[in-house]
């Protein structure tokens, strides 16, 4: 069977969105205004897990990939999350960094930074979930862990949706604390377009871009387990 084209390929890779886990069950709940107070911060507390392991799945991409090029650009990504602190000769250049806004986030809901950070809300079952995704990116060759990330063409999308009900719906909840959400709309294209440009690259036979595609349906497979552990713990109202 001959290799689809990059277009081909793309178009494929974008038709998983279907399994993406904003149509779960409790996603749907989430955005439609339909959660409680206490099913938010379970979501809130629970989605910290994902949070910190992204750097750690990043930097481990990083620690096996040969190619310059892709680390200058790789590393954006763990300075998006755990932020940065540069000093040079015009100065310092800050940023908090994405756990510290989704921790804002936690506090905006009426989490404890604490209980965020301890994770004592934490499901043991999405946390096998989480540490699937760091172990997969740890093991694989960095191409595959790279494709992996590509459930991201679907998170702006899901972002957005947070913002637009948000407000509307849990209007409890302080605008300031959805600042992640509007970072993450401009970041997450970005990255996008580093994993495709990789991924469009390197898996480049039939074969491989079949492999492509099961990798991100593995990927697609953790985001929904996570939502099933948290339906299972914290209910979904009809
Ligand atoms: O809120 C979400 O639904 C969601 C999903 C995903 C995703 O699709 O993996 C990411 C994020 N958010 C996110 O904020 C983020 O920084 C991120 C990084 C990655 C990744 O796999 O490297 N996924 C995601």
């Amino acid at each position: 069977m001959t290799a689809w084209t990059p277009a081909e390929f793309e178009s494929k890779l974008r038709e998983r969105g279907r399994a993406y886990h904003i149509h779960h069950p409790f996603n749907v709940m989430l955005n439609t205004g339909r959660a409680t107070p206490e099913q938010v911060r379970g979501w809130v507390a629970n989605r910290f897990l994902y949070q910190v392991a992204i750097p750690v799945k990043d930097a481990a991409i990083m620690a096996s990939c040969p190619d310059r090029e892709v680390r200058r650009g790789w590393i954006q990504r763990i300075l998006d999350h755990d932020g940065f602190e540069i000093t040079g000769p015009n100065g310092t250049i800050r940023d908090a960094g994405g756990i510290e806004a989704w921790l804002r986030l936690a506090e905006a809901v009426g989490l404890s930074r604490e209980e965020v950070m301890d994770e004592r809300h934490a499901i043991p079952a999405l946390r096998f979930a989480v540490d699937a995704y760091v172990n997969f990116a740890r093991r694989v060759p960095w191409q595959e862990a790279v494709c992996s990330s590509l459930t991201e063409l679907f998170a702006p999308e899901i972002h957005k949706q947070r913002l637009a009900t948000w407000p509307e719906h849990y209007p409890w909840i302080e605008s300031e604390g959805l600042q992640y959400f509007r970072n993450r709309v401009s970041q997450a294209r970005r990255d996008v377009e580093q994993g495709l440009a990789v991924t469009l690259d390197h898996f480049n036979t039939r074969a491989l871009q079949q492999r492509a595609l099961d990798i991100l349906q593995f990927k697609l497979d953790i985001l929904w387990a996570m939502n099933d552990a948290m339906a299972q713990r914290y209910g979904v109202n009809a």
